[in-house]
């Protein structure tokens, strides 16, 4: 497995936020965590990374990333957080070019190769002609790809991304979660990610982890974890569920 999590608690403010929560994700596959509002996905995430104190086994490509000093942790994964304070002042090009820095020496400086990388990433991303804009003076789906472009420029084989699609409208949704997905093909990368919109989680992941108040409430292919059940049991929501044309569940809410 590339990622191994097994039996994590995670404590926040005094309650218990995740509950012997575990997940594996096999080299090269998508995993998408599900689940509603205030579920722990996002916890889940940071104490992946050791941003967030849990009890509990981790494992990524064979260490705990936790145990690694920063630089090394970011050759290893690369994280999108949801909401992430932007410096002010910064340009979109050099926000980008953060992606590089576990990769630059101490006192050095980057060179051609990170720029071309930033550059090319941009370019992926649709944000080209945004390179020299400040980010504060974006909008809020372009914030939120700059987010990812610092991400895919680490160059890691683990991506984990903290709802990367929610600020975007539909053709930039698709356009990312595709991009991610060719990245995902051709160089093997393993991805995690939180998402809301269910059908787009079952449209891209190979598997789902539902979690439920801190627990995995159903874990496996999108159209085992995707049913009308699960779906009223765990979001309290009203859902028909149809086979897409490749046979993935689409959910169409139902007004009750
Ligand atoms: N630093 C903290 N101190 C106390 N409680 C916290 C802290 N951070 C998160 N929580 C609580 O932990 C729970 C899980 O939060 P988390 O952000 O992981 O949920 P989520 O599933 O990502 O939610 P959403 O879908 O709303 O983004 C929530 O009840 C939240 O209020």
């Amino acid at each position: 497995m590339t990622i191994a999590v097994r039996d994590l608690s995670v404590t926040l403010g005094g309650r218990k936020v995740l509950d012997g929560v575990s997940l594996d994700a096999r080299p090269g596959s998508w995993t998408a965590v599900i689940g509603p509002n205030g579920a722990g996905k996002s916890t889940l995430l940071r104490a992946v990374l050791g941003l967030r104190p849990g009890l509990g086994r981790i494992t990524v490509a064979g260490t705990d990333p936790r145990a690694l000093r920063p630089r090394r942790r970011a050759r290893l994964v690369a994280y999108a957080p949801q909401n992430p304070a932007l410096p002010a002042g910064m340009r979109v090009f050099d926000y980008t070019l953060l992606g590089r820095s576990p990769y630059i020496p101490h006192l050095g400086r980057e060179g051609a190769g990170d720029r071309a990388i930033a550059r090319d990433v941009l370019e992926r991303l649709d944000l080209g002609g945004l390179a020299a804009r400040p980010l504060e003076e974006l909008s809020g789906g372009e914030r939120q790809r700059v987010v990812l472009a610092r991400a895919l420029a680490q160059q890691t084989s683990v991506l984990l991304l903290d709802e990367p699609t929610t600020a975007l409208d539909i053709g930039h949704q698709q356009q990312v979660l595709e991009l991610i997905d060719r990245l995902r093909l051709a160089d093997g990368l393993t991805v995690v990610t939180t998402i809301h919109d269910l059908t787009l989680a079952g449209q891209y992941a190979d598997r789902l982890v539902l979690l439920s108040a801190g627990r995995v409430a159903a874990a496996g292919p999108p159209s085992r974890v995707l049913t009308r059940e699960i779906v009223a049991a765990h979001f309290d929501a009203r859902v028909q569920v149809s086979a897409g044309a490749d046979g993935r569940p689409v959910l169409s809410p139902e007004r009750p």
